[in-house]
């Protein structure tokens, strides 16, 4: 059996392999790039410097021609070293990826497809056309033929946005991308003077290249340099170069001054863009002092006071006080606020005694709530009989529980420790209820992070664990300055008792109003039966009326008798003999109002009168019944 069992295994184990095996193979071939990975972007990072090179490299070469010589088989190799990650980073658009209803396509042939269709794809191969095949023709010393190598410009565009976007620094990646193009205008630019130099004549002129045949000119360095040092005179608007004097230098100086005034505008605009996104990102970090100094002077504020608030402001400046992190977090989603509140705050929020054995959830909860403040030396966090609203925990510094004095300090508290949940716990027997039990004054400048009644009971409600061990704490912390006596105890106890005697009184009211309303109601259905009670009473008997009318003979015996009987009656006098005509027209109205005295042993003498017709009799009974059932459903339904 086992070695059975061994065999079977084995057999599993074979085919698994040979899957892994398949796997590993066929992942090279369904290898799919997703664009938000750390490849991809590392890979649009190096594709800048192919790009670059091209971009720098093909018009230098074409426009210094010395260089070009020299040095050729050099070039030779870097350029088709940049074709070939032309060539990889093309195999890549066919296998990056893209999100579908946020899902990553891998579909090998949807990538094919899409990269095909994409407008990139013509731009890639175009760059990517062999023009070097040129050079046969027009010669090696060409390199302007590569120039469709520019074509590739838009990866490096994705790659520097995307460089922006993650840079921590995104002012001075926008700084240097404008120096970056602006190098790269006036390098252009210094190859087309020193190309135009060389069409008119090394220093045929003042404004062109001097005469390379000078020593000091020769070098093809500093060729380079004086003709980049001349673009940037040009391009930079500082001037002070010699004044054109043919044609070709005044069309080359008034493209270039075109050209630099849009460069100046940009690196204005620019530089405008990086200042305001700097002072936008102070104003969000911190609150807006010259608004502030506007409105103290406009107010006659005491020098005193704005001296104060200078310095609060200068301590936040100097010491990067961030006071309005909630504000500045608010666009993100509220997982990501609460991941970086938790860095940013738990390692305080877990130094508070309170908090120690609190579940990581709460303290998640509560972490988002929290309000930074700082206060200045010197300066009253609570005071003594205010009403409490929020409780403090301290991030760091100093403050003191001091007398009314202000100067008698009583305890101090530092890092971690929390003051004011007294006044917001409600904790019972407390003698000063929700009002500060004694003054906070911060020693030095401290930094705290204020959690309002509000939110601190709405997070607590969630977890009455936590809550009943604040308030153990806060009862065991009253206890020890002796705000909790045992009077306040037995007060505490009364106020209970107290309590539960309003909630008594109160839920026996509604007790009583419930039964009242019980009552009437059932009063007013025992009126409603009685009613239909006595309504089917009284078509019984029209219907026994009916029944009889059914024997001539006999009505007029028991007219006879009703007679006598009436004659032997009490003498209510004629007007019930009246009625008893009106009867004999229309038995069942009779039916409907014949509760007269008597009537029903009339009845029953009628009943037997009525001996002889029994079967006539039971018909009509049956018929009667039934008129009587739907008569007295319809009066359900009603
Ligand atoms: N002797 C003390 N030692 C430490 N903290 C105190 C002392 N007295 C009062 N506090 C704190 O100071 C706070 C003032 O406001 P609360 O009464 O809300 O809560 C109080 C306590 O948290």
């Amino acid at each position: 059996m086992n070695k059975n069992s061994e065999e079977e295994e084995n057999k599993e184990q074979e085919p698994k392999e040979k899957k892994k095996e398949e796997t590993t193979k066929l992942n090279w071939k369904e290898w799919i790039i997703d664009p938000s990975e750390e490849f991809y972007y590392t890979w649009l990072q190096i594709m800048i410097l192919p790009i670059c090179y091209n971009w720098v490299i093909i018009i230098f070469r074409t426009c210094f021609y010395a260089i070009e010589e020299k040095f050729v088989a050099t070039w030779l190799t870097l350029d088709y070293i940049c074709d070939l990650f032309y060539v990889l980073d093309t195999v890549i658009g066919f296998r990056t990826g893209f999100l579908e209803q946020g899902i990553l396509v891998r579909d090998l042939s949807l990538l094919k497809k899409r990269y095909m269709r994409s407008s990139r794809f013509k731009w890639d191969i175009a760059s990517l056309l062999p023009t070097d095949l040129l050079y046969l023709k027009l010669g090696i010393h060409t390199p302007l033929v590569r120039v469709n190598r520019f074509l590739r410009t838009s990866r490096m565009n994705e790659a520097l946005d995307r460089m922006e976007t993650r840079t921590s620094y995104p002012n001075t990646f926008r700084v240097a991308k404008l120096m970056l193009y602006i190098f790269v205008l006036i390098h252009w630019n210094a190859c087309v003077y020193f190309s135009l130099s060389n069409y008119i004549g090394f220093g045929a002129d003042p404004w062109v290249y001097p005469n390379i045949s000078d020593p000091d000119f020769a070098a093809t360095r500093r060729q380079y340099f004086y003709c980049f040092w001349f673009s940037t005179l040009i391009l930079t608007t500082v001037g002070d170069t010699p004044p054109p004097e043919r044609e070709e230098e005044y069309l080359f100086l008034v493209a270039d001054m075109l050209i630099a005034v849009l460069v100046f505008a940009s690196v204005v605009g620019s530089m405008g863009d990086v200042i305001s996104s700097l002072r936008d990102r102070d104003n969000v970090f911190f609150p807006n002092h010259e608004l502030v100094k506007g409105y103290l002077r406009s107010r006659r504020i005491s020098k005193e006071l704005q001296k104060r608030v200078n310095d609060w402001y200068q301590h936040l400046h100097i010491n990067k006080k961030i006071t309005r992190e909630n504000e500045i977090l608010r666009h993100l989603p509220i997982t990501l606020q609460t991941a970086i509140a938790v860095s940013v705050h738990l390692p305080t929020m877990s130094k508070v005694t309170i908090f120690q054995n609190c579940e990581n959830s709460l303290l998640e909860q509560l972490v988002l709530k929290l309000t930074p403040q700082v206060y200045s030396p010197g300066e009253y966090v609570c005071k003594k009989g205010d009403v409490g609203h929020e409780m403090y925990i301290i991030k760091e510094g100093k403050l003191a529980v001091v007398a009314d004095d202000g100067v008698t300090q009583f305890a101090v508290l530092g890092e971690g420790n929390f003051f004011g949940e007294i006044s917001i716990l409600n904790i019972k027997g407390n003698k000063s209820g929700n009002r500060r039990t004694a003054n906070i004054r911060s020693i030095g400048y401290s930094d705290l992070f204020s959690l309002s009644k509000e939110d601190l009971t709405e997070t607590l409600l969630e977890y009455p664990a936590a809550k009943r061990l604040l308030e153990e704490k806060g009862h065991q912390i009253l206890t020890k300055m002796g705000m909790l006596e045992e009077t306040d105890e037995g007060e505490g106890e009364v106020e209970k008792t107290e309590d539960k005697v309003k909630r008594l009184e109160a839920s026996l009211e509604a007790l009583q109003t419930k039964l009242a309303r019980l009552i009437a109601e059932l009063e007013s259905s025992a009126r409603k039966m009685m009613q239909r009670v006595e309504l089917l009473e009284l078509q019984t008997e029209g219907w026994e009326g009916i029944v009889a009318e059914g024997a001539q003979g006999e009505i007029e015996e028991w007219e006879k008798v009703k007679e006598r009987e009436i004659g032997d009656g009490d003498g209510d006098g004629d007007g019930e003999k009246e009625e008893e005509k009106e009867e004999e027209e229309d038995p069942i109205v009779e039916g409907e109002r014949g509760e007269g005295d008597g009537g029903e042993e009339s009845l029953g003498e009628k009943e037997k009168n009525a001996g002889g017709i029994e079967e006539s009799e039971n018909e009509k009974e049956e018929t009667e019944e039934e008129q009587i059932k739907t008569e007295t459903q319809d009066q359900k339904r009603d």
